[in-house]
């Protein structure tokens, strides 16, 4: 059995989603099983779950909507960036990776959640170079805005020159400061937003959450969707296993089930996609 994997972006990310991991492990033990000449029974039955997994993510990408090309081309800066070099040098203010990019599947679902919901005030709350709040800003009327929250400047700047070739990206206003402090900023002036997507500070997240809901942020009958709400299969992994991002988020699900003024589902989309949607 050959075990191949042909996407660029693909071969040099470390996987960051609970079926990544998995598929990563099996792949090991495919490998260990014909090192250590088990069964051909046992060899088949494992190569036959790898199969299961592996095909996975590989086939919704195959399938799904293809990005534009603007999307095409930011991904492909963010891939071309050097991270850890740029955090060396003091560019980044934060240690920032590939792997943070949400990327083609999760784009077109927030694309088509924001084309299902109508909503043309949009809060993305951790922009990153700014795949998301592109791929939702796509979805948008022309009078339509995103607010996008970065607290780093070199990202925010990397962004800003793949949205402005874009013919959308002049929908997406950047604010450059911590999520906190730009959120409390919105909420004084009397901003307010029928969709949130929080994808930053995982220890913040029931921050976001309290200003959105608590603050006014967030209209009556709006929606908050929030990235890695599964966090590498920490959110349910023993509590052993979990490392302070993975307690954070156990923390902010149970936070959010146990909210009577919401409701909510849990997608196990990439590494989890939260849907909440305020009563
Ligand atoms: C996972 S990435 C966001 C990915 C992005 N949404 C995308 O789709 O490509 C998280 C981003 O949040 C930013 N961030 C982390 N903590 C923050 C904070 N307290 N305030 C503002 N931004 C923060 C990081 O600098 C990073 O760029």
């Amino acid at each position: 059995m050959t075990i191949t994997n042909d996407k660029p972006s693909q071969k040099t990310a470390r996987p960051v989603t609970p079926l990544g991991i998995l598929v990563q492990q099996l792949e090991q033990i495919v490998e260990q099983g014909k090192e250590e000449g088990i069964s051909s029974q046992l060899q088949s039955a494992i190569e036959s779950a790898y199969e299961l997994g592996a095909g996975l993510d590989p086939y919704l990408e195959q399938i799904t909507t293809q990005e534009s090309e603007a999307l095409a081309n930011l991904d492909r800066k963010t891939r071309e960036e050097d991270w850890s070099q740029s955090f060396s040098d003091g560019e980044t203010v934060r240690r920032l990776e590939q792997e943070m990019l949400s990327g083609h599947i999760e784009g077109q679902t927030l694309k088509m959640f924001v084309h299902m919901t109508g909503a043309k005030r949009i809060l993305e709350v951790g922009m990153f170079t700014g795949y998301s709040a592109l791929a939702m800003a796509e979805a948008l009327p022309e009078n339509g805005r995103v607010v996008a929250l970065e607290v780093d400047p070199y990202t925010a700047q990397l962004g800003r020159n793949c949205f402005d070739v874009s013919p959308h990206g002049q929908k997406i206003e950047i604010m450059v400061d911590s999520a906190i402090n730009s959120m409390k900023k919105l909420a004084a002036d009397g901003q307010t937003f029928q969709l949130a997507f929080l994808d930053a500070d995982k220890t913040e997240y029931k921050d976001y959450y309290r200003l959105l809901l608590d603050e006014g942020l967030l209209e009556d009958g709006g929606y908050i969707f929030v990235d890695n709400s599964l966090l590498q299969g920490q959110a349910y992994l023993p509590p052993e296993k979990r490392t302070l991002n993975g307690d954070a988020i156990a923390q902010f699900n149970q936070m959010v089930a146990d909210d009577p003024r919401v409701e909510q589902v849990l997608l196990p989309l990439r590494d989890g996609l939260t849907m909440i949607r305020k009563l």
